[in-house]
């Protein structure tokens, strides 16, 4: 299981997508035994490892269904969502947020300053091509010296585009304190690699 490799080569968290659209959707059953082996393979190692449930503009009906069945420790919202949705959001369940940005100027980075207070972490990724059926998880990258200067007022996530060969370089470019993968560490659309992972994931530690 992809998610295994990951722990074992101590990943801090793994994404769960809800998207019909992705390759990667996992209904929420699925998802619920994916976590609950993800979580218990974390145990018997003595890892922690925070689970993020993924969505994209959610209504209220599927916030409130994956916060009572996946208990998941993140949110991560990965649509349009609003600075005032955001905040609704926030009000209504008790789980920390991930917003993620979609960058190709100056100005979607500091557009997150609109959401800072509101979420525990932001995550900014390449703005998908116009014509890309998935908001994420499309392996575009972004001129990552846009971040430059950019602190936040909590550790955020660089995304898009990632893979084991470029991300210690994405790193140290854009300051990353964190960093966010899919499509690079795949051998096919959803089908996650164990041997990309773990390259992924020793490039990133060996920093
Ligand atoms: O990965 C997906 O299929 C996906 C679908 C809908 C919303 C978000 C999605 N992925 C979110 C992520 O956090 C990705 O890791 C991020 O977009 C980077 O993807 P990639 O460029 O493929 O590494």
């Amino acid at each position: 299981m992809a998610a295994q490799t990951a722990i074992d080569n101590d990943a801090d968290l793994l994404g769960f997508i809800y998207f019909s659209k992705s390759p990667r959707h996992l209904p929420i059953d699925s998802a619920h035994a994916l976590m609950q082996q993800a979580r218990q393979h974390a145990s018997m190692r003595a890892n922690k490892v925070n689970l993020v449930s993924v969505v994209v503009n959610p209504d209220n009906e599927l916030l409130d269904h994956i916060g009572r069945e996946l208990k998941p420790d993140f949110i991560q919202l990965h649509g349009h969502e609003t600075p005032e949705r955001v905040a609704d959001i926030r009000a209504r369940l008790n789980v920390p947020l991930i917003k993620a940005i979609s960058v190709s100027s100056k100005d979607d980075v500091t557009a997150a300053r609109a959401y800072e207070p509101l979420v525990a972490h932001m995550l900014f990724d390449a703005k998908p091509p116009k014509d890309a059926a998935l908001p994420g998880g499309v392996g575009a990258k972004f001129d990552w010296t846009l971040m430059e200067g950019y602190k936040g007022s909590a550790p955020w996530f660089l995304a898009g585009g990632l893979d084991p060969w470029n991300v210690a370089d994405a790193i140290i470019t854009a300051k990353a304190p964190m960093v966010d993968v899919s499509s690079g560490v795949e051998r096919g659309p959803g089908l996650k690699d164990a041997s990309l992972i773990s390259n992924f994931l020793k490039a990133v530690k060996g920093i």
